[in-house]
């Protein structure tokens, strides 16, 4: 039983591989939580597509699930928040609610050749002093403009305004509160800044860029803040306040704590996404970061990030799994790692997307390198371990030439942080105190605390900052000679990946 006075804010938390809702309580603490995976459609060689008629009816799923497993009602619910892997675009007929097409997830790189036209002679530069980002097949605006020139009879349909783009959370929400019944078409500013076609500093839709892409306006939703009511749930949510939309990373932004200039962290997943929260200006980027909004919070001004964003992280391990069958399940790579000392000179770059922060290189692909004879297994696993700590390495090195900031202890959350050789990897690489708080779901923490704050479950950022609790600390032990030497071969390594692919040419 519950106390009829306490309060409850869920969040759904729309990621690539997964959907999950957790219900929190007032103290930020969960009370239940459900997930249900979804297909992962792969119909050529880098491309990847999810199916949001799926997504929706996972959502639909864990949202009943958790509350179900809260033993709440949905009227006891102060509010829902939001939060969703960014950039993964989606096109709907505003009609009949359909997507036309299956989503194109942000891994996707269909649109390499189309970013390259679209620079012409400015190259990756063109858009990013307007955006904070390079053009890179990574955002949606190319994503939508792919889908509106091959998708028959669609650009026509979505002139007249037939037709309705959104990243994953403008689908949600206009599900959520009706769908072709009155849903609002609605995104906030940290989603709508992952698609190069909205203003840094106006925050709004820049039609000059919207021209370039040939993406008509009338297939936008409105830009809104990240904690705001933007209606009310129908269905079995029915008045429940909508009231949170973050993109994943900025959530966990949120969800850490990471309120004051000069904070940090870093979420590792099926990539990982290094942020750093720069204060109310955004600060441009000459090291392959990029410039997005952190969060902002109904009418107050918004909050920038610097971000590293690395494509391959977690996935290199499901690789080391699913394709080399090496292992069993991911746990399984901390032992095999730890039977051995070191990585016995192999080095393994997962440029399997190319490379994203802080290269921004399309022609990159994987490369497995200073393999000998003594090279075994458990030296790989090690090696694919050190993969994701040393590309953070060059993240938080981009991010002190960019900001002058040099991070003093790194948070840290995600599945891969349960495995402690690579936390202590970690912490020996960039020669700081890695830090894991006790929540460690902070991407639904975030949107929870969003949507909480939005509708009076919370009143500040200090009443937010004061739950969260350290779980696990890790600190260096490596030599500094030992550190330099491992970096000086990584980046070796790095170098060895680039130029492979070329555009137009077989395979991916
Ligand atoms: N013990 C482990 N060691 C290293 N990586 C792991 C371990 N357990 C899970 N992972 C990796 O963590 C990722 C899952 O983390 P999660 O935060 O759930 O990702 P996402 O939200 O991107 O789906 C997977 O890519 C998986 O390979
Ligand atoms: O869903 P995740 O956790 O893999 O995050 C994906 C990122 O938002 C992509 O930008």
């Amino acid at each position: 039983m519950t106390d009829s006075s306490e309060k409850f804010v869920a969040a759904i938390d729309q990621g690539t591989t997964s959907s999950r809702c957790i219900v929190f309580n007032q103290d930020g603490a969960i009370v239940a939580v459900d997930q249900r995976e979804h297909r992962q459609i792969f119909p050529k060689p880098g491309w990847v597509e999810h199916d949001a008629t799926e997504i929706w009816s996972k959502v639909q799923a864990v949202v009943a699930g958790a509350v179900a497993k809260a033993g709440l009602r949905a009227d006891q619910l102060s509010a829902l928040g939001i939060t969703n892997q960014r950039e993964t675009t989606v096109l709907w007929d505003r009609s009949t609610g359909k997507p036309v097409h299956n989503a194109v997830v942000w891994q996707d790189t269909r649109t390499s050749a189309l970013c390259a036209d679209l620079g012409g002679t400015d190259g990756q530069d063109r858009f990013r002093e307007r955006t904070g980002l390079p053009l890179a097949s990574y955002f949606s605006g190319p994503k939508a403009a792919w889908l509106l020139d091959n998708v028959p009879g669609l650009r026509v349909r979505a002139e007249r305004g037939d037709i309705a783009f959104g990243t994953i959370d403008s689908w949600l929400i206009w599900n959520l509160t009706g769908g072709t019944d009155g849903g609002v078409h609605v995104t906030d500013v940290t989603n709508a800044g992952r698609t190069m076609l909205m203003n840094l500093d106006t925050l709004q839709w820049d039609v000059s860029i919207l021209a370039a892409m040939n993406v008509p306006e009338a297939v936008l939703p409105e830009i809104r803040s990240s904690a705001e009511v933007y209606g009310t749930a129908v269905g079995q949510l029915a008045g429940v306040p909508v009231a949170s939309a973050l993109g994943d990373q900025q959530a966990a932004v949120f969800g850490q704590a990471c309120y004051d200039t000069g904070t940090a962290k870093n979420t590792y997943g099926t990539g990982s996404f290094l942020l750093l929260n720069t204060g109310n200006r955004p600060v441009p980027s000459k090291h392959g970061l990029l410039t997005t909004v952190g969060y902002k919070i109904g009418g107050e001004a918004p909050v920038y990030c610097l971000e590293g964003s690395i494509a391959v992280t977690g996935a290199l391990v499901q690789w080391f799994r699913d394709q080399l069958g090496i292992i069993r399940t991911a746990d399984e790579i901390e032992p095999l790692a730890a039977s051995v000392d070191d990585n016995g000179g192999a080095y393994v770059v997962p440029a399997f997307s190319g490379l994203y922060a802080p290269y921004w290189r399309s022609d990159a692909r994987g490369v497995v390198t200073g393999l000998t004879r003594y090279v075994t297994k458990a030296h790989l696993a090690r090696a694919v371990l050190e993969a994701t700590s040393w590309q953070t390495r060059e993240v938080v090195d981009a991010m002190y030439q960019d900001s002058g900031v040099r991070i003093t202890t790194l948070k840290v959350d995600g599945g891969m942080t349960k495995n402690h050789l690579l936390m202590q990897h970690q912490a020996d690489v960039l020669d700081v105190p890695v830090i894991r708080p006790r929540v460690a779901e902070t991407t639904c923490l975030g949107a929870a605390y969003a949507a909480g704050l939005a509708t009076g479950v919370w009143h500040d950022l200090d009443e937010l900052k004061a739950h969260w609790q350290r779980d696990a600390e890790w600190t260096p032990r490596m030599g500094a000679q030992e550190r330099d030497r491992e970096y000086r071969n990584w980046r070796k390594a790095v170098e060895r990946s680039f130029g492979w692919h070329e555009e137009g040419a077989e395979g991916a």
